[in-house]
């Protein structure tokens, strides 16, 4: 059971943000902008649900990595804790996500 957590990785991101562009891909990404980060989640995204639906478990493993990587690098960007995002989740546990949709249909 590893100990590493996403905390660990937001610290790493946070810290490659500002190296060379030539050493690190965080620092690349972060220089390109948020359009270019964006576009490369989409695309991690889009490799996720193909591993998904193919039942590819070893590359849904990757691409996950790939796609929670990318996702802090967009947060990073916009300045967006990690910590704002886990407050939010901690939110929603108060209520199931099925009665949470409920309550937003049309009556
Ligand atoms: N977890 C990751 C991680 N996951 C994926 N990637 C990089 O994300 C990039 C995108 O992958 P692709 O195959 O889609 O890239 P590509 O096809 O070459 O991209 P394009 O040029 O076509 O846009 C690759 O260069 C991967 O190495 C990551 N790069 C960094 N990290 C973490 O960030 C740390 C710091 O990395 P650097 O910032 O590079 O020092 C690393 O030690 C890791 O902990």
């Amino acid at each position: 059971m590893t100990q590493f957590s996403l905390t660990d990785l937001e610290r790493i991101v946070s810290e490659r943000a500002t190296a060379g562009t030539d050493q690190s891909w965080t620092a690349k990404l972060v220089a390109a902008g948020q359009k270019k980060a964006a576009k490369k989640l989409g695309e991690e995204a889009v490799e996720a649900v193909m591993a998904a639906v193919t039942n590819d478990r070893q590359n849904l493993v990757y691409e996950s990595a790939d796609l929670l990587y990318h996702l802090m690098v967009v947060l990073k960007i916009a300045g967006i804790p990690l910590q704002e995002v886990m407050q939010e989740l901690e939110r929603r546990t108060a209520q199931s996500g099925l009665s949470e949709k409920a309550s937003r249909r049309d009556p």
